[in-house]
């Protein structure tokens, strides 16, 4: 779990009474997760998940509190954040910025199968659609400029190989980005961050998804890829399995099909989904921060998945 700020039950009880959903019956710290505090939270009114954020500043907050309104209220299955009595849904518990959100049913799908993989699919594409009119600006706050940053931090715990393939993947990027064809592709507010275990299923029922807090605007494609190199993968290789790929692929372009320089930067996207949780793995696990049993990620999985996507680039 990570618990990076602890909340009494009294600050909990508080935050109910001002949102109006009845007294506490029980709050439990959340195993799982590695950016914020999450604590479930039980009142006489149903069930919750409470967010405490540690980095996300107060300013930057409302976009991702609004998207997830903007698409609950638009049918997608997302944590709805609960206002208090003047409309307000960013709170604040223990000096931290904080949201309340709805808890969805059902469990993750660590080893999901072809239908899982199209369900996200479906999913994913919906989202980008849904959230078109969206009308609130926040670029990819991990996205290309923050690994250019970033790079420079990890280099010095890396051994030689891994440094010199950040440092050509990320020559590389920076080449892709600054061409005609990225330039084409359609954008808008994406998840960014949607792995198996910010999706819940019931049998293959997909019944929603959380955690938006890496979400911003950025390419659907960069979201798309996110998701293949996560649910469509063999874990302990890297390699991307043919089956559970064309589901996810068939499924997203069932509801909204691929432009031509989509079709063209697949295989440089999936190499940018994979360098960036490369990147931030390796940050994470190098410069950790304070927490009660925070897991840091294993950053050698994604360094694994990039060298496949660069010896095996899949075409959709
Ligand atoms: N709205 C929700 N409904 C049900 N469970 C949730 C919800 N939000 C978070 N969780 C649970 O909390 C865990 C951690 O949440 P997550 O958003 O991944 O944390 P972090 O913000 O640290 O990335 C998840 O794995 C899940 O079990
Ligand atoms: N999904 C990312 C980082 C965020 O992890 P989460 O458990 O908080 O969703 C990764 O796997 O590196």
């Amino acid at each position: 779990m990570a618990v990076f700020t602890e909340v009494s039950s009294k600050e909990a009880s508080d935050l109910l009474r001002r949102l109006q959903l009845g007294e506490l019956l029980a709050l439990r710290g959340i195993e799982g997760g590695i950016e914020n505090t999450n604590y479930f939270v039980t009142s006489e009114q149903g069930e919750y998940v409470l967010t405490l954020f540690e980095r996300l500043t107060f300013e930057q907050l409302p976009f991702y509190l609004h998207l997830m309104k903007h698409l609950a209220h638009a049918g997608i299955p997302v944590p709805d954040p609960q206002a208090d009595m003047h409309g307000e849904i960013l709170h604040t518990v223990a000096g931290k910025p904080a949201a309340l959100a709805t808890k969805l049913r059902g469990k993750s799908q660590l080893a999901p199968q072809a239908a899982h993989c199209a369900a996200v699919g479906t999913l994913l594409a919906r989202m980008h659609l849904a959230a078109r009119d969206y009308e609130r600006q926040q670029p990819n706050l991990r996205g290309l400029p923050w690994w250019n940053e970033t790079v420079p931090v990890v280099l010095p715990h890396v051994g030689p190989g891994q440094a010199a393939l950040l440092q050509s993947e990320l020559a590389y990027q920076n080449h892709v980005a600054a061409g005609s064809g990225y330039a084409a592709l359609p954008r808008g507010p994406i998840h960014a961050d949607l792995f198996r275990d910010n999706v819940m299923f019931e049998g293959t029922e997909l019944t929603g998804c959380f955690d938006f807090y890496f979400a911003g605007v950025d390419t659907w494609l960069f979201d798309l890829a996110v998701c293949l190199n996560d649910w469509c993968i063999d874990l302990p290789t890297g390699r991307h399995d043919g089956e559970r790929t064309a589901a996810m692929l068939a499924a997203y372009q069932a509801v909204r099909p691929l432009t031509a320089a989509e079709r063209e930067l697949l295989p440089a996207m999936l190499r940018a989904g994979a360098l960036r949780f490369w990147i931030s793995r390796l940050w994470d696990f190098h410069l950790p921060r304070q927490a009660s049993m925070l897991k840091p990620h294993d950053p050698a999985h994604f360094e694994r998945v990039l060298r496949e996507r660069v010896r095996h680039p899949v075409h959709p």
